[in-house]
C-alpha cells in the first residue's frame, strides 16, 4: 500500500479547477508506489496521474519539471507535467508539493521481449542525443563520489569477503574512472528499470518516475538499463536482450572510445550502486513507511557475475 496522504474527492476537484482538464469523475489511489503518493484521476475529459511528493529534496522538483517539459517538447514518450492556466505545473495539495501528469498507457514489462528491448534502446538513444543539450543541472546523486562516501556505512553489516569486494571495487572505479577522459554528459533518467516503463504490446507507452533524474555520464544510464533489462536470474548477461538494447541505442548514439573503455567498469559500478543503495535501505536508513525493501543480494550477484564474466562484446551497428 503506498498512498501515504489520502485525499478526498472535494480536495482533488478543487485542485483540478485551476487546470484546463475537465471535472473530476473518479479518484483512485495507486498501491504500487514506493516513495510518493500517486493517484489515478479521471475527469470528464481525460485520464491523469496526481503525485504528492512525500520525501526527497523538494527544492529539486523544478529540475524534474524542466527535464520532463524538455523531453516532452522533444517528443520523447514521457509524462509532460500538466501546467495550469497561468503556466504553473508545481502546486501544493494537502501540504505536499503536487504535480499532475497525463496517464500513459501500458504495463511494466517484467519479461521484456526482444522488440521491447529494441524499442527501449532506441528511445534511450534518442533521449541521450536530445538530453546532451538540456540546459539544467543536477549532479548525479548516486555517482562515484556518493559510492565513495557511503560504502563505509554498510561495511559493518557485510561478511569479510563482501567487505573486501566492496572496498576493492570502489578503489578500482576511482582509478579507472577518475583517470579517464570526461565521458559524454547530458541529462539522465537515473533509474530506468523495467518498472519505470509502460508498454502496450511492443509500443512504449512511456517512461515514468524521473525522481532520480540528474545530469552526468550518459553511460551510467545505459549501464543501469543493461543490468536491469538484460540480466539472467544468476546475474549473467542475456546476450539477446543485451544486443537488442545496445544495437538500437548505438545506432542513435555510438559510444566514444573513452566510453568503450569505461563500459565494463560502468556495468560493475552501477551494479554496486544498487547493491549499496539497497543495503542502506535495509540497514542504515529504513523508510518511515512499512514497505518491503528491494533485495540487495540481487545486485551483489550481478556485480559478481560482471566481475567473473566481464562485459559482452558490443554489437556492431550498420
Ligand atoms: N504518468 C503515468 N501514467 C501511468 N501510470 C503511472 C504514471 N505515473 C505513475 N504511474 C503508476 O504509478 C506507479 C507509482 O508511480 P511512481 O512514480 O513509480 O511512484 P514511486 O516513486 O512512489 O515508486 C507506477 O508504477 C505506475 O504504475
Ligand atoms: N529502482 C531502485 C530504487 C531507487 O533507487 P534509490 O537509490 O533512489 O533508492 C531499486 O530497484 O533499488
Amino acid at each position: 500500500m503506498a498512498v501515504f496522504t489520502p485525499l478526498s474527492d472535494a480536495q482533488v476537484a478543487e485542485f483540478l479547477s485551476r487546470f484546463d482538464v475537465g471535472s473530476l469523475v473518479s479518484l483512485e489511489g495507486v498501491p504500487s508506489g514506493t516513495e510518493n503518493s500517486t493517484f489515478f484521476v479521471t475527469t470528464d475529459r481525460r485520464q491523469l496521474v496526481l503525485t504528492l511528493f512525500e520525501q526527497g529534496e523538494h527544492e529539486e522538483l523544478p529540475f524534474f519539471v524542466d527535464l520532463l517539459d524538455y523531453l516532452d517538447e522533444h517528443r520523447l514518450p514521457v509524462p509532460g507535467p500538466v501546467h495550469d492556466r497561468d503556466g504553473i505545473a508545481l502546486h501544493s495539495l494537502a501540504g505536499k508539493p503536487a504535480l499532475l501528469f497525463p496517464r500513459l498507457p501500458g504495463r511494466h514489462p517484467l519479461s521484456p521481449n526482444l522488440e521491447q528491448c529494441r524499442v527501449l534502446g532506441d528511445t534511450l538513444g534518442h533521449f541521450h542525443v536530445v538530453s546532451r543539450h538540456f540546459p539544467g543541472h543536477r549532479p548525479n546523486p548516486r555517482d562515484l563520489n556518493w559510492l565513495t562516501a557511503m560504502h563505509h556505512k554498510v561495511l559493518v553489516y557485510l561478511s569479510p569477503e563482501d567487505q573486501a569486494l566492496m572496498k576493492d571495487e570502489v578503489e578500482i572505479y576511482q582509478g579507472v574512472l577518475g583517470d579517464a577522459p570526461e565521458l559524454p554528459q547530458g541529462a539522465l533518467h537515473g533509474d530506468l528499470f523495467r518498472d519505470n516503463t509502460l508498454f502496450e504490446g511492443d509500443r512504449l507507452g512511456g517512461i515514468i518516475d524521473f525522481y532520480n533524474g540528474c545530469t552526468g555520464d550518459l553511460l551510467f544510464d545505459l549501464a543501469i538499463v543493461i543490468n536491469d533489462w538484460a540480466t539472467e536470474p544468476d546475474g549473467r548477461l542475456n546476450r539477446e536482450r543485451h544486443d537488442a538494447i545496445l544495437g538500437t541505442y548505438l545506432a542513435r548514439r555510438p559510444m566514444t572510445p573513452a566510453e568503450r573503455e569505461a563500459w565494463p567498469t560502468m556495468l560493475r559500478m552501477t551494479a554496486l550502486r544498487y547493491w549499496l543503495s539497497r543495503l542502506l535501505v535495509v540497514y542504515v536508513d529504513p523508510p518511515a513507511h512499512d514497505l518491503t525493501p528491494h533485495d540487495p543480494e540481487q545486485f551483489r550477484t550481478i556485480l559478481r557475475a560482471r566481475l567473473e564474466h566481464g562485459a559482452l562484446p558490443l554489437p556492431e551497428t550498420g
